[in-house]
This record gives structure tokens, C-alpha cells and sequence, in this order.
């Protein structure tokens, strides 16, 4: 296997005849945080739910470890973690049964669980309360309990589709610090955000989806470079990149009018 784990291959989806994601090419590799940027609407969700292989694409190859995910279902998902925008989880289970739950369902030795689920919960904070039920958690601790469900199974490809929504800051803190730790260990991380600091902080590599097309990519140092503005924060080059600048100088003359 060679160190790609994620690949995309002209990579097309239509609702009708609308392209939402429009001839997408990506290549993320073992070790890489790869940050997905985008305007609302651009595609991200759409994208990330054709990695997992719950969304047929219209178009185009998607390769997990090396193996297509429509030919090679079952060998490319046992690869990857999903953590979703709105995870659904078992309100009647407590934090320690749902983990159990996943384990099982990855079908992860019973030992081994044992010792991954204990590990998670101290991780996340979660063990004082885990056996409480879900439904009594706060949307944060949900959040917790999914993202330490994703992990039980040491998944090599994982795809975090706005992770950092709802997490306090020393939360936010501890799934940059895990992500990077897992991506040091030879993941490969595909993570959407809308939290430019954190892409900037986190991710050796961003692409920048506008319309369903990935109009730059590169580590942030580099779009600096392309788009000449050195120094400039990927707030503002994203800004610059995907039209919004216009908008906020919009906003300002409004201001000056009044
Ligand atoms: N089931 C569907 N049927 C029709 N159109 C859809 C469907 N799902 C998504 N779309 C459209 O596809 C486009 C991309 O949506 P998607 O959810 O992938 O965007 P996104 O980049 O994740 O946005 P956000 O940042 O707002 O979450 C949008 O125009 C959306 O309306």
C-alpha cells in the first residue's frame, strides 16, 4: 500500500442536474491533517459523506487505503472513523455501553475494548459520569462520546465533519492535540471547519471548496504565497479566494453611509 490513504478521482455529485461537488481530485496522505474550507453550501458535507461511502457519487473513484469504496466496500470502511455534524447517538445507553456498543460493532476483541474503552473516556474527561445516560449529557459531552467512539477501532483514515461545534475550548484543544497525535501515528485526517484559526493551527494542508470546486490548496504558508499575501491570516485569504472580501467591504461602505 502506498502512503496515500485518501484519493479522489474526478469526483462528481449531482442532485438532478445540479453538480453540488464538481470533478473533485484529492490526495491525503499517511501522517497529514488535511483541512476542508468552504463558503456554506459548497459541498463539504456532500464530499465527506461520499468518503464514508454512505453517498454514491455521481462520477469519479474515491480510494480508501488503496481500495474503492464502492468495489471494495467493507475493506476501505473498516479504514475509516466518521464523525458526523450531527451524530446520532443511543440516548439509553450510558457513555461506557455505547462505546462498548461500537467496539463491538467494529468487532474489536473484548480485551482489547475493555482496555481502549477505559482509555477513552479518562482521555476525553468522561469517566466519572460514564455510566450515566446520554440523553442526560450536554451537547459538548455528546460530542466527546462520538469522537472517542471513532477512535475505538484505530481507524487509519479519519473524516471529522465540523468536530470543533459545541466543544468548550480546552475540548477543542485536546481533539487538535489527539488529531495530531493520530496523524504523528500515521492517520491520514480529513477534517471540514469554518474555524480558519483552527485550520491554520491544526492542518499541513487546506483545500478551498467554492461550488463544489476545490479552488486552491496547499499548506496555508503556500496559498500566502500564490495569492501573494504574505503575512496575511487564512481568514483573509479565504476571504480573498472565495469572494466574501466584497461583502465585508460591502458591510464597511454601510457603515461609513451612516
Ligand atoms: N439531498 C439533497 N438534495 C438536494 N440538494 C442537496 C442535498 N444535500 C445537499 N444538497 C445541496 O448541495 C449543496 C452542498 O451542500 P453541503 O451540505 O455539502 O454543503 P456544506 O459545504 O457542507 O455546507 P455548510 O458549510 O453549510 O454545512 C447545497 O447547495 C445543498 O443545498
Amino acid at each position: 500500500m502506498n502512503n496515500i490513504l485518501i484519493k479522489t478521482k474526478q469526483l462528481v455529485k449531482r442532485y438532478g442536474s445540479v453538480p453540488v461537488v464538481n470533478g473533485l481530485n484529492l490526495e491525503v496522505k499517511s501522517g497529514e491533517i488535511f483541512g476542508f474550507l468552504g463558503p456554506n453550501g459548497a459541498g463539504k458535507t456532500t464530499t465527506i459523506k461520499m468518503l464514508t461511502g454512505l453517498l454514491d457519487p455521481s462520477e469519479g473513484e474515491i480510494f480508501i487505503g488503496g481500495y474503492e469504496i464502492r468495489k471494495q466496500p467493507a475493506q476501505a470502511k473498516a479504514l475509516i472513523a466518521y464523525v458526523p455534524d450531527q451524530p446520532k447517538i443511543y440516548n439509553k445507553l450510558s457513555a461506557r455501553e455505547f462505546l462498548f456498543l461500537i467496539s463491538a460493532l467494529y468487532r474489536v476483541p473484548k480485551d482489547m475494548a475493555k482496555d481502549r474503552v477505559e482509555q477513552l473516556l479518562a482521555i476525553f474527561d468522561l469517566s466519572n459520569r460514564a455510566d450515566e445516560l446520554l440523553e442526560g449529557y450536554s451537547h459538548g459531552m455528546r460530542q466527546k462520546v462520538v469522537l472517542a467512539s471513532a477512535l475505538i477501532h484505530q481507524p487509519r483514515v479519519i473524516l471529522l465533519d465540523e468536530p470543533t461545534v459545541g466543544l468548550d475550548p480546552a475540548s477543542a484543544r485536546l481533539l487538535k492535540d489527539i488529531l495530531q497525535e493520530l496523524a504523528r501515528q500515521g492517520a491520514a485526517v480529513f477534517v471540514s471547519t469554518h474555524i480558519l484559526e483552527i485550520a491554520e493551527r491544526m492542518c499541513h494542508r487546506v483545500g478551498i471548496l467554492k461550488n463544489g470546486r476545490l479552488i486552491a490548496q496547499g499548506s496555508p504558508e503556500e496559498l500566502r504565497q500564490e495569492t501573494g499575501r504574505g503575512g496575511e491570516s487564512l481568514e483573509d485569504i479565504f476571504l480573498e479566494l472565495t469572494g466574501d472580501k466584497e461583502n465585508a467591504e460591502l458591510i464597511a461602505s454601510l457603515k461609513e453611509e451612516q
